[in-house]
């Protein structure tokens, strides 16, 4: 299982591949696995956002865990393994993150209870019983998307809580990061692509980001060189993966990437359950052209 020593570096959350009928691909699965234990990065997401899960049983959330286990195990990783196993019901998360540790899960990312917009109080509730079931819990704080923001207060609270060891902070901005960095020594990992060199220069210890499936290597190195110094190569290094972000997010994620997976056969297709859907022509022809241009 995994500490808060390791929750650093790059952190890749997978996509579900699908067939074209929607069901999950799991030769597709393992070829688009392999390919990123390729890379030295730190650690596998599934079924987060990336991952498609408001679409996704919690039994195929479940056999994806299992597959990717399976990839990192037979490639002789030691990777962790993360799942997403947070909903608006506390019940239910406690249940799937019970699962997710009878499974080997390394930890699990839990994200604040959306749609209810409970009190701070409930959300700290919430995180306190996931959190006792033993399996190291990441929060995920991602307003946007959940529709209530944590107080500085709040995050703090969680972030004392003994099963809690760090957090994912997809806020947008860096007013979070700046106020935990002060009080506690558990990391908070960038959740939003486009703010991660920012976020790194003031304390984050790395990022869970759909952006680094494609042009792993880079983001590999940005955060090496971040890590030892060379705050201009690193710089250099996330200026040349800016476009791909601006592109992967200008559309709703993950369906730009995996338009992307699919365009370079790492996954047989780009298929989405409703109500995500196909990206536009005009953003697959941007994309086509970053592609040409990096070939
Ligand atoms: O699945 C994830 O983890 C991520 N989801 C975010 C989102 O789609 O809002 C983006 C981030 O890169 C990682």
């Amino acid at each position: 299982m995994m500490s808060e020593q390791h929750l650093h570096g790059i952190f890749v959350p997978t996509v579900t591949p699908f067939t074209a009928d929607e069901e999950i691909d799991p030769v597709s699965c393992r070829r688009y696995v392999d390919r990123l234990l390729a890379y030295d990065i730190q650690g596998l997401v599934v079924g987060g956002t990336t991952g498609e899960s408001p679409t996704l049983s919690w039994d195929e959330a479940a056999s994806l865990l299992r597959m990717t286990q399976e990839a990192v195990r037979e490639k002789g990783s030691r990777i962790p393994v993360v799942v997403g196993t947070g909903t608006s019901s506390t019940a239910a998360s406690v249940k799937r993150t019970e699962d997710a540790g009878r499974l080997g899960a390394d930890a699990v990312l839990v994200v604040v209870p959306y749609y209810s917009r409970p009190s701070q109080e409930g959300i700290l509730a919430h995180f306190r019983r996931v959190s006792q079931v033993g399996v190291p819990v990441i929060v995920y704080e991602i307003p946007s998307r959940t529709g209530t923001r944590l107080s500085v207060d709040t995050a703090r609270r969680i972030m004392e809580l003994d099963g809690v060891i760090g957090m994912k902070d997809s806020t947008g901005d860096t007013s979070l990061l700046e106020a935990l960095v002060q009080t506690t020594s558990k990391p908070v990992l960038c959740g939003e692509d486009q703010r991660l060199f920012d976020m790194l220069g003031r304390g984050a210890r790395g990022g869970i980001l759909a952006s680094a499936n494609i042009k792993t290597d880079v983001f590999v190195d940005m955060y090496r060189r971040f890590e030892r110094g060379d705050t201009k190569g690193a710089a250099q290094a996330f200026t040349t993966v800016l476009p791909w972000m601006e592109r992967l997010f200008s559309e709703p994620n993950p369906a730009p990437l995996k338009w992307l997976l699919a365009r370079q056969g790492i996954i047989a297709s780009d298929s989405l359950r409703l109500p995500m859907s196909p990206i536009s022509q005009t953003l697959r022809t941007e994309l086509e052209v970053l592609l040409q241009a990096s070939s």
